[in-house]
């Protein structure tokens, strides 16, 4: 759990972040949403003192930030930026083992753990852990990134704008990969993005800024349905229910059922191309299967429910 408690920071007579008070619960992502130049970053960099507060403090699982030496904190919390910063003249297994936690570690025991991580970031080890990173696309370098934060297995992952440079297909397969990472590893993230459909896609809460404060701290629903300003509205757009539906799939509304005689869908597919698929088929039920094995039943009433924000 990671607390911001009255965090400012001034440059000069401006704020960057003025009096912002959250608490990023454990095991979850949090979007850090808002326009340009609100202190999402600034806020992020003084959770790792790449940026010290002007006032105020951060608690990280209970203790003050500043008790700890910067390299010290630091090990504990992964860091992936959009210029990830890869050294050119290293192989992608080198990058990744660059991490002080594997560095003392034995040759075999760092190439199995690199192997790993490689692997969980969806690039086969036998393919990449020979090339070097001009060798490779901007969504592989990111993976890279991504494993390379993640080799220490810190509780705790800072990511700005992560897959802000990629073109569209290389970030929605990123952000898919992403996802499953986190299902499975659960950890406490913080994300900052400038891009609403990511922020309803991968945050299980969205923190959104205006100007250095907090505008409202909820989940995906609470901000779409109970905006607490006219800001909060409008920012995140008049159709962001349905743009919220087609950030998820279809497997996460799938309940125990018949599947019998229905149409049937694959569990990959966002709601709300499942709801298309309703309307079409002139059917209120589907059959969701995961690679061919069956998961449940997909209602066009949880459907609507979870669009209304029940
Ligand atoms: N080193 C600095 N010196 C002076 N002002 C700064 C400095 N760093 C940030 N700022 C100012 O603080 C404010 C917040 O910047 P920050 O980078 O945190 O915003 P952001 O929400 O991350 O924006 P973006 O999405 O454009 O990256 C901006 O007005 C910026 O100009």
């Amino acid at each position: 759990m990671i607390e911001l408690q009255g965090l400012d920071k001034r440059y000069g007579e401006a704020y960057a972040v003025q009096d912002l008070n959250l608490t990023f619960p454990e095991g979850a992502v949090t979007a850090l949403l808002g326009p340009s130049g609100c202190g999402k970053t600034t806020t992020l960099r003084m959770i790792n003192r790449l940026t010290e507060p002007s006032a105020g403090r951060i608690l990280l699982g209970g203790q003050d930030t500043r008790a700890l030496r910067p390299e010290t904190l630091r090990r504990g919390i992964g860091y992936v930026i959009q210029q990830i910063g890869l050294f050119p003249h290293l192989t992608v297994a080198q990058n990744v083992a660059t991490v002080p936690e594997l560095l003392g570690k034995g040759r075999r025991d760092t190439a199995r753990r690199v192997d790993e991580l490689l692997e969980l970031v969806g690039l086969d080890p036998a393919l990449y852990r020979a090339k070097r990173p001009g060798e490779l696309s901007g969504g592989q370098a990111q993976r890279v990134g991504v494993a390379r934060a993640l080799a220490a297995d810190p509780p705790v992952l800072l990511m700005d704008e992560p897959f802000g440079a990629l073109d569209p297909l290389a970030r929605d397969a990123l952000q898919d990969a992403f996802r499953e990472i986190q299902r499975r590893l659960g950890k406490t993230v913080v994300l900052v993005t400038h891009d609403i459909d990511e922020a309803l896609r991968l945050g299980d809460r969205i923190a959104l800024m205006q100007g250095g404060r907090l505008a409202q701290f909820g989940t995906p629903g609470d901000l779409i349905h109970r905006p607490a300003s006219g800001f909060v509205r409008q920012f995140l757009g008049e159709d962001a229910a349905l743009r919220q539906l087609a950030g998820r799939q279809a497997a996460e509304f799938a309940r125990p059922g018949d599947p019998a005689g229905l149409p049937t869908i694959e569990a990959s597919l966002d709601a709300r191309s499942a709801l298309g698929v309703m309307l079409r088929e002139g059917r209120d039920r589907l059959a969701v299967t995961r690679e061919g094995v069956p998961l449940g039943v997909l209602s066009w009433a949880d459907l609507r429910a979870a669009e209304a924000g029940a």
